[in-house]
């Protein structure tokens, strides 16, 4: 089943009575979301072309590509928060769903200040508080649920604007560039969670990073985005957990960052 973008409630709840938290959901089977043809202009300029992409239910890719080239344009678009002037935007709960639902993450926490840690993560749930701290624990939090967010690190913000996404049990988790802005450890260990929650729990995950390492850590694909064009899709065969210090890993790296560097003409030539 396919639902339209514009149709879709991106702010959706799980039905009265839906189980909240389930360690090991089956993965799901059919195509969770496909683009076809997608374009997008603001004024003149066009920011997405021609973009045609298909993510299985419970696939994890990775969006890379040069700062302005129309990754969060994209994001947005998947969400429903920009619309698409060509082409169209399905959103597919796979075979036996009622309903699909997604959520998203940016680089900013955007928690509300004067809420408790707990609060927060039940924002739109206020009568899940049970199931919000269960899956605060999930995200290493328990012992945080009364502090305010000031109180927290910029790490532990984000690991409770996971769990605020992850209450929803959504479907389809949409993720941009949503560790930017932490150290290099923190980061790591960030990845490693999601890993583990995405193995967990099979939902399909979609990354916009600046990071091609962070990429290849964590997608089963990685998409390149040159001025709004998918010029590579590509396969990330590695076992898991990813270990970056391997040739296989450097060779993906290198190929993918051939390509994200490459000059300008040589993307119009090859266009
Ligand atoms: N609301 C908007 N109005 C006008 N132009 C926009 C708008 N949103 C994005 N753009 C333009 O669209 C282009 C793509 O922006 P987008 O944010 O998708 O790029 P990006 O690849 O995510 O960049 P970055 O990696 O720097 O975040 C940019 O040139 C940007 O200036």
């Amino acid at each position: 089943m396919f639902i339209s973008t514009s149709l879709f409630d991106a702010g959706a709840l799980p039905r009265e009575g839906a189980a909240w938290i389930t360690a090991q959901p089956p993965r799901r089977q059919g195509v969770a979301l496909q683009l076809e043809r997608v374009g997008k202009s603001f004024g003149t300029r066009k920011v997405l072309n021609d973009v045609q992409l298909a993510l299985q239910a419970g696939e994890f890719v990775a969006v890379v590509g040069r700062s302005g080239c129309g990754k969060s344009t994209l994001l947005r678009a998947i969400a429903g928060l920009e619309s698409a002037d060509e082409g169209r935007i399905a959103v597919g709960a796979g075979a036996g769903s009622l309903a699909a639902s997604i959520r998203i993450m940016f680089q900013e926490a955007r928690l509300l200040p004067w809420k408790s840690v707990l609060e927060n993560v039940a924002i739109g749930l206020p009568r899940a508080l049970n199931a919000a701290a269960a899956t605060l624990a999930t995200v290493g939090l328990a012992e945080r649920a009364d502090d305010w967010p000031s109180e927290l690190s910029g790490g532990q913000r984000q690991r409770v604007a996971l769990a605020r996404a992850l209450l929803h049990e959504p479907q389809l988790l949409l993720l941009d560039e949503p560790l930017g802005a932490l150290d290099a450890l923190t980061r790591i260990e960030m990845q490693q969670l999601i890993e583990s929650l995405w193995l967990a729990r099979g939902f399909t995950a979609v990354l916009v990073t600046h990071d091609v390492q962070e990429a290849l850590a964590l997608a089963d694909r990685v998409v390149v985005i040159e001025d709004g064009r998918i010029t590579l899709d590509l396969r990330v065969d590695l076992p898991r957990p990813r270990a970056r210090g391997n040739a296989a890993f450097a060779a993906l790296e290198q190929r993918l960052l051939a390509r994200i560097l490459r000059p300008a003409a040589a993307v119009a030539a090859a266009a």
